[in-house]
């Protein structure tokens, strides 16, 4: 498997921009010359005050200079405007591309790890995640630089007019700098913390929510409420003690660093005083020095979001960095559909789940696997399908490595039809169309015709055209599955791999499910786990799974007579019959 490296946040972020980062860079530039033009109402007013003070009475010319600040003003919203329409237009790019790497990333990991990450938490990072980064994204850049420019600007001519007022001028800076550092200490932690309060209290929704038919159901209504409730205020206390930490350093900072004039006006009533400061130069200096601190302040507020962007992105990189399973491009020559497992060892995680199971499927034949529960049936039949990859020994389909089959391949030669199989949000007919997208409306309902599905399918209001509705949620579970088994057999893989359902047994929906199976299967390599042995004691061969090993393989009768595990289930499933 490819891991590939870890990536910093910028070099992330300029990766995803890719073309649009020029709408980026044009956006800075007209936001700096935005910076330019806010600072020309500065420099008018200035000049205004002075020849008011020299007792200037030219009506035209004040006028002109009020045209020059409009002017200054105009320019500077027009400016702004362009520039962040060019930053929208190039986060909106950063945002899509974006969503269409996780998606395409999806496609290339083990489809294992797909399946045991909660659904909830990629879409969560695909949607409300990515949308929440692009506001800040959108105006970081050119607000920071032109928040950070202006400041930057004013000093420099400060210094130009008079270097010793310049340094007076920034004279709250440091205090200001000290208690930013104040309000800032244990950021990160604290961020991290809240972020993690936040979700606590997310997941405490959502699983009051989705549990609330057994939480009524169990009279558990106030103790689920309970733990709802202590997480929304453990996420209000959390922000509101972190607020009081820093209130005093927040306060002291937003009131100090822009009262400039502390040190502007006594240091400048000196200075010209003693004659080395010409009152021209202490007003524009007054006048400016007024501008330096507001800019900053609005600079600061984007830390947070900044900190913001960088947990996302990094979640985001978290996914884009998983490791790959790495398939061949060009098809593999499979000599049947024989498929073997030599040696396989295989964990989800730290622990071993298999350790060294052999077997052979022949081409054509119908293998159950049985077993207690737990003891890696299903395991066994992801591999095969591989939804993961072994950790060692080796899995062959045809005589081929399934490592060194394409995927595109592998998904033609396999239908894996598991105990509740996904229906989209979308007609029934779609849902079957699934298997084979390039059926026909014909094909499709002959797929479930044979399914045993066609009769309820159109029971239904709309007929094929119902939706099926998020997860097939509108539909039974008998039905959910005969839908999934007609999208297989419209597939028409030449291997099937069928997770039995343990649910939905009712003897009418089992009779039509055995049916729909035998004909889905007629002439393919068949791997059933089996959860009802009384369904399989037809197989060519039955293989005994029991703690992560093959224990037995055999026909019902070889096994009923060799095995005594095997011996043991089926007393236990004919005494569960009987009882039923
Ligand atoms: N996605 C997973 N992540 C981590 N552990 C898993 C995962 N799936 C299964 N396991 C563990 O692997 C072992 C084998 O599970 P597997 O589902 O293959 O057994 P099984 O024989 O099919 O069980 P059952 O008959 O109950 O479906 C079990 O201990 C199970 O807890």
């Amino acid at each position: 498997m490819e891991q590939s490296k870890k990536t910093g946040t910028i070099t992330r972020l300029k990766e995803f921009a890719g073309p649009h980062r020029k709408n980026y860079l044009l956006s800075v530039l007209l936001a700096v010359l935005g910076v330019l033009c806010s600072m020309v109402p500065y420099f008018a007013v200035s000049q205004m005050i002075l020849r008011l003070i020299e007792g200037g009475r030219d009506f035209t010319w004040y006028l002109s200079w009020c045209a020059v600040a409009a002017a200054g003003f105009l320019g500077r919203s027009m400016l702004h405007n362009l520039s962040t329409s060019l930053s929208h237009k190039a986060t909106f790019a950063v945002i899509s591309e974006v969503r269409r790497r996780i998606a395409q990333k999806l496609t290339r990991v083990p489809m294992g790890y797909v399946l045991n990450t909660p659904s909830g938490k990629f879409k969560n990072t695909m949607v409300e995640k990515v949308d929440s980064i692009e506001p800040t994204l959108a105006h970081v850049l050119p607000e920071m630089t032109s928040n950070l420019l202006v400041p930057l600007a004013i000093i420099a001519y400060l210094f130009i007019l008079d270097w010793r007022m310049a340094l007076v001028s920034l004279i709250t800076l440091p205090i200001g700098a000290l208690c930013y550092m104040g309000m800032m200490k244990d950021y990160e932690r604290r961020y991290a913390e809240y972020v993690g309060v936040s979700r606590h209290m997310n997941a405490t929704a959502v699983e009051y929510t989705k549990g609330i038919e057994v939480i009524k159901a169990f009279g558990q209504s106030a103790t689920s409420y309970q733990k709802f409730s202590d997480a929304v205020h453990r996420n209000a206390t959390y922000g509101l003690d972190w607020m009081r930490d820093v209130q005093l350093y927040f306060s002291m900072g937003i009131g100090i660093w822009p009262a400039v004039l502390i040190g502007v006006l006594p240091v400048g009533c000196i200075f010209y005083g003693n004659g080395s400061l010409t009152g021209a130069d202490f007003i524009t200096i007054m006048i400016l020095a007024l501008g330096i601190m507001a800019p900053l302040l609005s600079a600061m507020y984007y830390t947070d979001d900044l900190a913001k962007i960088r947990i996302i992105v990094g979640e985001i990189g978290a996914i884009l960095d998983e490791p790959e399973q790495i398939r061949p491009t060009q098809p593999a020559q499979l000599s049947s559909t024989d498929i073997e497992l030599r040696g396989v060892t295989f964990g989800y995680g730290e622990s071993e789940v298999l350790h060294g199971v052999d077997l052979n499927i022949p081409a054509g034949s119908l293998t159950a696997l049985v077993g207690p529960s737990g003891s890696g049936k299903s395991t066994i039949a992801k591999l095969i399908a591989s939804f993961w990859d072994v950790s060692g020994g080796s899995v062959s389909i045809g005589g081929v490595d399934v490592r060194k089959i394409p995927a595109h391949q592998l998904m033609d030669t396999i239908a894996y039809v598991a105990q509740d199989n996904y229906l989209f949000d979308q007609s029934i007919l779609e849902n079957i169309r699934l298997g084979r997208p390039s059926a026909t409306d014909q094909e499709v309902k002959a797929a479930a015709q044979a399914a045993g599905c066609h009769e309820f399918i159109m029971g239904l209001e709309k007929g094929y055209d119902t939706v099926a509705g998020g997860a097939g949620g509108h539909l039974s579970g008998g039905e959910r599955q005969r839908i999934t088994i007609a999208r297989a057999m419209l597939k028409d893989a030449p291997i099937v791999i069928l997770d039995e359902a343990t649910a939905y047994t009712d003897p009418e929906n089992e009779a039509v499910i055995q049916s729909a199976v035998a004909k889905l299967v007629k002439g393919k390599t068949l791997i059933v786990i089996a959860h009802r042995l009384s369904t399989i004691i037809d197989s060519d061969q039955i293989a005994l799974i029991a703690k992560g090993r093959v224990a037995a393989v055999g026909t019902h009768s070889e096994l009923l007579d060799n095995s005594p595990l095997y011996k043991e289930l089926w007393q236990a499933h004919i005494s569960a019959k009987d009882a039923a």
